[in-house]
């Protein structure tokens, strides 16, 4: 059985279409069961610049290129598989391909060659010029770019980039016609050419893609070093070997889109790979692949342990279902385990996993008495109308608080971050509690007022005998603090939490209690830009110490650069700090994709964009007829709203314009039709189309919200509505359009500022 190993070439490939794709498996099914059966027609070429060159038979119109190196102990050799191209031009490209390590950093390249003037037409028209003459031409300079800050040996010399493209690299005058090279090189190199774009220093370049410091071992023949350089992390970015028929089938039906599950950027690898002594916090821009990593770090723990109990989670159960769908298509076999506790992959939002908690553990009584002061609290219903109890006590109870603390909003924050978070059950507790990251401050008579509706808060609870999620939470927290004192040890091994930003305290210290300190005990994958709910916490008082074990993913694989270069201005002029209350900063993100710049829309009224925004997706979904577009999938097209009334006013709109739109809330989305949903129901998700609609002065940032929080709390919930704008434009991956009437939003920064 030959071992077989498939290159990622969308780049120089051509689309192939279903039928062929089925005889492409085929072929490779057959050439890693029996390299040698003649169906295959492997035929080496007589002109080839490289003898390990070959062609295969996919069909009678289509050959594959292949690498074939041969094993010196005459094991079976390995196929290098490239791509497959119509016969003529395969056999054309196949002659002028080859395979070679960087002699610089070790990294294997496979090069597909050029057909006759394709080279020289690429260097007379550089690249696609999406963003426009006219912003080229305002941008230009007549210097090199690069010049200031390297030479091109740098380039050539330290980092090992091809001489023709660092060449190209370096005759760029601006930033665009840079990334745009960047855009259009394949595997590391691309990549490389980003880092150089935002100023990294070539060590530092080197560092991230893991090159190594001897590239080639001069004892090995050549095929050996081809084989040992496919172990360098920067290879997998372009090669991956592929162990057995399943992974195969992946490879080849997941096609570009399922990149993610095989090519991972050699920093992505390392953070799967990593064993760290304890807390690992990974954060990164919206799209860099932060769950990504979490998904394939929960299989590589699993595969590593089978009986390692691991806990894959994130901020709520929509989110949690898509991941375990992600979890499952990246390999169908992985050990799911259904309760916790079991050995496997458990996989759920957070709060649920507080209920699986309390679930699992019979009598609560203490843990009930150390959190909420009594010992009969069960878990008999769940109370959701946590705004209006906050509402009837705060009407009904004389307790002296200022109207503009006594909100739901204010009331409950309090109760979650400093109440359960530190189990205070007295006013005497309460009094003295230190409530650090609490924007407002309270004097003594203002907590003894505050503790009068907590308390109320708590008899009501009582009498309705319901809970809280915070409560679940916080009980659960506690249960297994007691389990765990009692020596009965933990249900985790490892966790890995998604969406980490957003989490409050009393989910900190669930996932604190559920795994022991320890290796790999808990990985954090988290965006501060993208708080849209909540307050920022501090990891270190829940126990959890990241002291340097913090890294952060800059490369965005979801959106174009234009798109990110839009979403990021958003954050511009605000301050993040990050769960280590360390700056976080947007300076390196960068895309390896190049789009058009997203569209700003002005509408004279609503009505105008209501008809603006569906004229939009109908020319999208059912293109006229001549145009040069191909139709969209509508369920890949979202309009984004707000709020939920402008939600249900677009969904009437669009089907009233002869749109199908579904409202999408806590349902699945639904196959065939427009998503249109809230830009919090948008958090983690993507869409090939986006229109964020009614971006105006009221409604972005919400007024209504930024009136209800006191008054001290007002910039923190003035960056939530920054971050959600945010949130909501980093989900575009090809086009993004924001539409509004009237006074347009203070977010909105213009894409070319
Ligand atoms: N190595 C990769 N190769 C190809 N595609 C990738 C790679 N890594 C991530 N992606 C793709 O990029 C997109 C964003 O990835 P992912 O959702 O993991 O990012 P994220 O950082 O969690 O984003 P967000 O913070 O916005 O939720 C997805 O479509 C994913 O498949």
């Amino acid at each position: 059985m030959a071992n077989l190993v498939i290159a990622s070439n969308s780049k120089a490939m051509p689309k192939l279409d279903g039928s062929i794709k089925n005889k492409v498996w085929a072929f490779i099914e057959k050439l890693s069961a029996d390299h040698t059966s003649p169906g295959l027609h492997i035929e080496p070429l007589n002109a080839a610049v490289d003898p390990r060159v070959r062609t295969g038979r996919v069909d009678l119109h289509f050959r594959a290129i292949l690498f074939k190196i041969d094993d010196k102990l005459g094991d079976d050799p390995t196929f290098i598989y490239m791509g497959t191209w119509p016969h003529d031009e395969a056999n054309k490209l196949a002659e002028r391909s080859r395979l070679r390590v960087n002699p610089i950093n070790g990294v294997l390249e496979g090069i597909i060659g050029e057909l006759d003037g394709e080279n020289d037409r690429k260097k007379r028209t550089v690249v696609p010029d999406p963003r426009g003459e006219l912003d080229r031409a305002i941008k230009a300079q007549t210097k090199s770019y690069l010049a200031e800050r390297f030479s091109l040996a740098d380039l050539t010399g330290r980092l090992g980039l091809d001489p023709d493209l660092a060449e190209r690299a370096y005759n760029a005058t601006d930033e665009d016609t840079l990334l745009d090279i960047a855009a259009n090189a394949v595997g590391w190199q691309g990549s490389a050419l980003l880092d150089l774009a935002t100023g990294l220093h070539i060590d530092t370049i080197r560092e991230k893609h893991g090159f190594s410091d001897i590239p080639v071992d001069d004892a090995l023949d050549e095929d050996e070093q081809i084989l040992k350089a496919l172990e360098q992390p920067a290879s997998k970015m372009q090669f991956t070997f592929v162990e057995d028929n399943e992974e195969l089938r992946r490879v080849i039906e997941g096609g570009d889109f399922a990149a993610w599950r095989t090519f991972l950027h050699p920093e992505q690898r390392k953070y799967v790979e990593q064993n760290h002594n304890g807390a690992f916090r990974l954060s990164g821009g919206a799209g860099t692949g932060k769950t990504v990593v979490a998904i394939h770090r929960a299989r590589r723990l699993a595969q590593a342990d089978p009986t390692a109990r691991i806990v894959l989670t994130t901020y709520n159960k929509t989110l949690a279902t898509d991941l375990k769908a992600a979890l499952l298509t990246l390999d169908p076999n992985v050990a799911i385990a259904d309760r916790l506790g079991e050995p496997g992959i458990y996989v759920g939002g957070i709060d649920a996993l507080g209920n699986a908690v309390l679930n699992q553990s019979g009598d609560i009584a203490d843990a009930a008495e150390n959190v909420l002061g009594y010992r009969g609290a069960e878990l008999t219903h769940l109370r959701t109308n946590i705004d209006k109890t906050w509402r009837d006590v705060a009407q009904s109870v004389s307790s002296g608080l200022d109207a503009k603390l006594a909100t739901p909003g204010f009331l409950e924050n309090e109760y979650v971050a400093v109440v359960l978070a530190n189990k205070v059950t007295t006013l005497e507790q309460y009094a003295k509690v230190a409530r650090p990251g609490r924007g407002v401050r309270l004097s003594r008579p203002q907590r003894i007022a505050v503790w009068k509706l907590v308390e109320a808060y708590r008899r009501q609870a009582r009498m309705d005998g319901s809970l809280s999620f915070p409560e679940v939470l916080a009980l659960a927290a506690e249960q297994l603090r007691l389990r765990a004192e009692k020596s009965k040890g933990h249900f985790a091994d490892h966790v890995l939490v998604d969406e980490a930003q957003d989490l409050h305290a009393t989910h900190w210290a669930l996932l604190r209690n559920l795994v022991a300190e320890g290796a790999n005990d808990l990985f954090i994958a988290e965006d501060s830009h993208q708080r849209i709910y909540g307050q920022p916490v501090v990891l270190s008082r829940f126990g959890i110490k990241i002291v340097g074990r913090a890294r952060r993913l800059t490369l965005n694989y979801r959106t174009t650069a234009q798109n990110l270069h839009f979403a990021v201005s958003i954050l511009s002029g605000a301050e993040y700090k990050d769960l280590e209350q360390g700056e976080e900063s947007t300076a390196e993100y960068r895309s390896v994709r190049l789009g058009p710049n997203p569209q700003l829309v002005e509408c004279t009224d609503a009505a105008d964009e209501l008809d603006k925004v569906a004229d939009l997706v109908r020319s999208w979904i059912t293109p006229e007829e001549g145009s040069d577009e191909p139709a969209v999938d509508p369920s890949t097209v979202a309009v984004l709203t707000r709020g939920q009334a402008d939600r249900s006013q677009f969904v009437r709109a669009l089907g009233e314009r002869g749109i199908d739109a579904r409202a999408l809330d806590s349902n699945p989305a639904a196959p065939g039709h427009v998503q249109v949903l809230t830009m919090h129901r948008s958090k983690g998700m993507e869409f090939s189309r986006v229109i964020l609609a009614g971006v105006d002065h009221a409604h972005v940032p919400s007024a209504a919200t930024l009136r209800s929080v006191p008054e001290e709390e007002r910039d923190e919930a003035m960056l939530r509505e920054r971050s959600l704008l945010y949130v909501a434009a980093s989900r575009a991956r090809d086009a993004l359009v924001v539409t509004w009437s009237g006074k347009k939003s203070e977010l909105l920064g213009s894409p070319s500022e």
